[in-house]
């Protein structure tokens, strides 16, 4: 198996004429990986993907796909499938029309009902791009960025104006073509999608990385939280709590099962009711906003 990364990005710079939006970024994602790219509104996200995808040059740093530049096109493109933000399809074209027309220009095979059917289009086959729905188009796009199988995808905000089912869909699709050994790229604002599944995670802000790695490493870096509240009678806690706006008790913890499980053994022992108890451990959410507020 070959070490050389799938993306390798190295001292990126991307400026718009004054504007510096992405600030001297690296990062690499590996074969089979997952990688996330999440940030806040403005971070820079689309600008690293466009120059990743060979849409954009950049200002100055090196960037690799498969070792080679992403702007020589003939070299990356037919290893690559992209579903982008908006799609370009002609609206005239028909669902099928328009995943042949796709699947020739990345000059890899595939069977278009095979294609139809992954995404549920089968019975709009012969319907224009313009009749449908803005979900069915969603999917097209999906169908037309893993036509044959590519071994590095870049999924951008896939699921949005998608209904449950057909996310589900999606993310089955993309599992099986994980277990092919396909690399994805993803980048979302439904930051749960990205907890779920994503390997590790690059999380940008303002033209840099605030954080890189796995879920576990940048949720590691805030404490997960308990919540209650208490009757008036109540005996002096166990555990360092401060008192929220609405009366609620709050317990900030790196250790949840440990203070839990002490928390739960004083209310026993007291016979204390934990009115509304919630537990649980740090989100992505909860990374995000570490940034707003800092
Ligand atoms: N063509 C352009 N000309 C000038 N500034 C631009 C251009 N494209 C993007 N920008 C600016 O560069 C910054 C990064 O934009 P980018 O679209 O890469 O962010 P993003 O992380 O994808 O944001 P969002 O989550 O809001 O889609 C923003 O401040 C944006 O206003």
């Amino acid at each position: 198996m070959s070490s050389t990364p799938v993306i390798d990005v190295e001292g990126l710079n991307v400026k718009y004429g004054d504007f510096h939006a992405v600030k001297d970024l690296s990062f690499q994602v590996r074969r089979g990986e997952f990688y996330a790219l999440l940030g806040t509104n403005g971070a820079g996200k689309t600008s690293t993907l466009e120059t990743v995808e060979g849409h954009r040059a950049a200002t100055s740093g090196t960037v690799r796909v498969f070792g080679q530049n992403p702007r020589d096109r003939r070299a990356v493109r037919p290893r690559t499938g992209i579903m982008l933000q908006e799609s370009g399809f002609s609206p005239d074209l028909t669902v099928r029309e328009s995943i042949r027309l796709i699947g020739r220009l990345t000059r890899r095979t595939d069977r278009v009902e095979r294609l139809l059917d992954l995404v549920g289009l089968t019975h709009k086959a012969d319907t224009r791009v313009s009749q449908l729905s803005g979900g069915e188009k969603r999917r097209l796009d999906f169908a037309t960025a893993v036509y044959g199988t590519p071994e590095l995808i870049f999924l951008d905000e896939p699921t949005t104006g998608l209904d449950i089912q057909s996310r589900d869909d999606l993310w089955d699709a993309v599992d099986r073509l994980r277990e092919g050994g396909s690399t994805v790229v993803l980048t979302t604002h439904y930051l749960e999608e990205a907890q779920q599944r994503a390997d590790r995670i690059g999380l940008m802000h303002q033209g840099a990385f605030h954080q890189e790695g796995t879920v576990a490493e940048l949720t590691g870096t805030l404490p997960a939280t308990v919540r209650f509240s208490l009757p008036p009678s109540a005996p002096t806690l166990p555990l360092p709590a401060t008192r929220e706006g609405d009366g609620t008790f709050l317990i900030e913890t790196p250790g949840l099962q440990q203070d839990l499980r002490t928390l739960l053994n004083w209310a026993q022992d007291h016979a204390v009711e934990l009115r509304g108890l919630q537990a649980g451990p740090t989100r992505l959410d909860d990374v995000f906003r570490s940034i707003g507020s800092e």
